[in-house]
């Protein structure tokens, strides 16, 4: 399969800008959702999960063609609770409908960390809409209830080695498990949005507890009401991930420069961009004094 981006003329950064700022808007007037979190962390997760149904074999899924907006992807469950960012996009999507869905959904990702404090992800427009017919099957998303060896082996799958790997996962900083979404509850101490080492520092300084949950899923507790999943704890139980979670806890900025090259390449695998297809690295409200 080959999905080349489509150059668009017509529009330039300030086009882009402009949704950006849209969503960066909406983001800081609604903070309430999710117990203050705020949209931010479900924004970064659809578009991961628009992302994450890639498959390198057959160079098929991947954030390309919009196909989370039809139902057979969207009531995945493993898309549990995204239906929010998708009703948060909604207004945006009708102001603009120039845009692409694969682009809308991976530009509100960026977004999102940008505006969180996180790093530049730099991005690139051109996905186009692909017919219902093209949605990826379930099940394609990964299981929480894993250890390292299946954590290396899906990341395998959307090209990531173990350094882009764990990068990836550090958005765990990002936000907290819903019961009613996943099966997992937590954290009930800092659910955060702003995007930090945290989740490094959280894993190799908490006591961590395995625990059978009230949905019957193991979860690891800490005493001061952290959880992390078992594909969080495989991080530090494999020695080739324990050394990188070591270096991103002690080094913010090399967490950050991982977290940017292998956000951007999540958000584009499956894609081809031609010569000259521009990319953007967009302005956060607060360089713009908005
Ligand atoms: C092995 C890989 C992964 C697994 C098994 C996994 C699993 C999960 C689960 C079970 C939740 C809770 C969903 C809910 O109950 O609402 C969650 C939330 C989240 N995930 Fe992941 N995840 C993985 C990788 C990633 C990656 C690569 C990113 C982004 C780069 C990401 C970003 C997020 C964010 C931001 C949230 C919080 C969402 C919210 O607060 O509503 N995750 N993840
Ligand atoms: C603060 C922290 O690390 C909580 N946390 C740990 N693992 C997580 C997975 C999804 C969302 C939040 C998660």
């Amino acid at each position: 399969i080959v999905h080349i981006a489509a150059l668009n003329k017509d529009r330039k950064i300030d086009d882009y800008q402009r949704i950006y700022n849209k969503i960066a808007e909406k983001i800081r007037e609604e903070d309430e959702y999710d117990g203050y979190i705020g949209y931010g962390p479900i924004l970064v997760r659809l578009g991961w999960h628009s992302s994450g149904t890639y498959d390198k074999t057959n160079n098929s899924g991947g954030s390309y063609g919009g196909t989370y907006r039809f139902k057979l992807e969207s009531s995945d469950p493993s898309n549990n609770g995204l239906q929010n960012a998708a009703k948060f996009l909604d207004p945006i999507y009708k102001e603009f409908n120039w845009i692409s869905h694969g682009d809308l959904y991976t530009l509100g990702a960026v977004c999102a960390v940008q505006e969180a404090q996180g790093p530049k992800i730099p991005w690139r427009p051109g996905r186009v809409d692909l017919p219902e017919t093209e949605t990826p099957a379930n099940g394609r998303l990964p299981d929480a209830n894993n250890g390292a060896d299946y954590v290396r082996n899906f990341y395998a799958r959307l090209r990531m080695n173990d350094r882009e790997a764990v990068a990836l996962t550090g958005a765990h900083c990002l936000g907290r498990t819903h019961y009613k979404n996943s099966g997992f509850d937590g954290p009930w101490g800092a659910a955060s949005n702003s995007f930090t080492n945290e989740f490094f520092v959280n894993l190799l300084n908490e006591q961590w507890k395995l625990e059978k949950n009230k949905s019957g899923n193991y979860q690891y507790d800490s005493p001061k009401g952290y959880m992390m999943l078992k594909t969080d704890y495989a991080l530090i139980q494999d020695p080739s991930y324990l050394k990188i979670v070591k270096e991103f806890a002690n080094d913010e900025a090399s967490f950050f420069k991982e977290f940017a090259s292998s956000f951007q390449k999540l958000l584009e695998n499956g894609i081809d961009y031609p010569k000259g297809a521009p990319q953007y690295i967009f302005k956060t409200l607060d360089e713009q004094d908005i």
